[in-house]
Formats: C-alpha cells, structure tokens, sequence
C-alpha cells in the first residue's frame, strides 16, 4: 500500500518496487507457465490498458489521430491491441509495423486491426512532417526484452518517436532505454507518458522519468505473484484498469 498524495493519485515512489529485467522475465514467465494464462489473454489486457490510459491523457477530442510504432515483439503486440479498441474509442488510427514475426499471434492481430478500419502504413513522413498527420504517437517498439544499442533495421522507427515533435506515449519501457538504467544519452526518447504494464521496472523511477505522466496499468496479477516478488501495487480505483501514478 502507499501514500495518497493530496491530489488522490497514488505516491510511493520511496516504497514502490520496481522490477529488474531478469524479475520482469521471471514474473512473466510464471504467468505463463505456473498461472496458465495465455500470451494471447494477458495481451489483450495490456493493450486494453495502454488505450484506455491513452485516452485519459490524450481524449480523442483533442488528439483524435494517433500513429502505433509497433516493434517485432509482445511489445509491438500490445501496440496491436491497443489500436483495435483506440478505434472504439473514436481514434483514427494508423499503424506502422516495420518489422514483423511470422507467428499467428501477430498475424490474427494485424488482421483485426485492419478489420475494425485501422490504418497500416509502410512508410513514414520525415519525423518533422507526422505532426501535420497525427496528434499523439504510441510508442510500441521495445518492451522488456530490449537490449541496447539499437539495430540498425529499427533505427528509423526509433527516431520517427525521438524526433516526430508530437506527444510519445510509451508501452511499458520508453523504446531505446536501458530497461535498469534508463534513458542514457541525450539522444534518448523523452515520452510525455509511460504506461507501466503489471508493475514499473526499474528505468521507471521518477527521476529518469522527469516529468512524464506515469501510469499502471493491467490489472491482472494473480495475489501470489504480488506477494512472491514483493510488488507494492496501488489500489485501482473502481473496477478501471489502469490508475495513474502521481510521481
Ligand atoms: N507480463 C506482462 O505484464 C505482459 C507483458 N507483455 C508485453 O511484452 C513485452 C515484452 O515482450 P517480449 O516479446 O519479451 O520482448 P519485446 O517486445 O521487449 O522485444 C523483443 C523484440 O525486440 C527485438 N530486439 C531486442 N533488442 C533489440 C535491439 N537492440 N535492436 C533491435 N531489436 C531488438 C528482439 O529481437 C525481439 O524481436 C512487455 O514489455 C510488455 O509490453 C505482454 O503483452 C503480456 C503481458
Ligand atoms: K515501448
């Protein structure tokens, strides 16, 4: 449990645990495999949760147009999820998917996505050309799993969210940073929000952040991984999915 701040946002930056990259593996590992869930399942909830967190910062009344940059792995799969329900929420949406794994997974995704009207583009605008096309850019290259430096092939994804002047909302790690340590360099992606998926990891703590608006989201541990790995989750207001953390 934690500190409400007055604001009512939860604050305990202090006693919040924040994951390492082997814990983050670990833990989802042992949903797959102990808790049997499915990728497929906690997928869905994770892209549920980065929509909905998206449209609490950004309201498609007044960002109505969003880009996914979605990467090779699950990561680039909640990408997927999250513009499928970006459009229910009354997005357009449009989606650029460079680097794609032949798995049926990803496949049944894309195809959905296209399905329900979202827009997949092989090419981008130069970076200082998307603003005259999007309004906010979800950032879903690079999750967990990344291992700096990027390779080259991704380079040009990377740098459409470094450069692109829009409002980056990043999946669960702002894509290009050390997972541990952060952003790095000055070069580095600045997001103005991160979503956090099941619980931070550890280049999510406020002073690396600066001053971007963090949220939790995915709202599907299982009590006995909370209590294994010593998460000190906020309490989700209502039955919402993802809850924004005020530091
Ligand atoms: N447990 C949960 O809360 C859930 C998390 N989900 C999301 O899954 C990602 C982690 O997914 P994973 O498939 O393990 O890896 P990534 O998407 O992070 O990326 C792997 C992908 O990227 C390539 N890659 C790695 N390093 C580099 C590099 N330096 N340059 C270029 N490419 C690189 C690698 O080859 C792979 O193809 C987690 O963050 C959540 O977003 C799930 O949705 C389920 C619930
Ligand atoms: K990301």
């Amino acid at each position: 449990s934690g500190v409400m701040a007055s604001s009512g946002q939860f604050c305990s930056s202090a006693r919040m645990k924040y994951l390492s990259q082997s814990e983050a593996a670990a833990l989802d590992q042992e949903l797959f495999t102990d808790y049997k869930f499915s990728v497929d399942q906690l997928m869905e909830l994770a892209g549920l949760s980065v929509a909905t967190a998206v449209a609490k910062a950004y309201p498609p009344s007044t960002h109505g147009s969003a880009l996914i940059v979605c990467g090779p792995g699950n990561n680039g799969g909640d990408g997927l999820v999250a513009a499928r329900h970006m459009v229910l929420f009354g997005y357009s949406v449009a989606v650029y998917y460079p680097k794609r794994t032949p798995k049926p997974l990803y496949e049944n995704l894309l195809e959905q996505c296209k399905r329900f009207g979202v827009r997949v583009v092989d090419n981008l605008p130069q970076p200082n050309d998307l603003k005259n096309e999007y309004k906010v850019l979800v950032d879903a290259l690079f999750g967990f799993s990344f291992k700096p430096p990027v390779r080259e092939e991704l380079r040009p994804a990377l740098d459409a969210l470094i450069d692109g002047a829009l409002p980056v909302c990043s999946v669960d790690i702002p894509s290009g940073w050390d997972v541990e340590k952060g952003p790095g360099s000055e070069r580095a992606l600045k997001p103005a929000m991160l979503i956090s998926l099941s619980a931070p990891k550890l280049c999510a703590k406020p002073e690396m952040l600066d001053n971007a608006k963090h949220f939790l989201g995915g709202r599907f541990l299982p009590p006995g991984i909370v209590s294994k790995y010593n998460l000190t989750l906020p309490s989700y207001p209502d039955q919402d999915q993802v809850v924004q953390l005020s530091c």
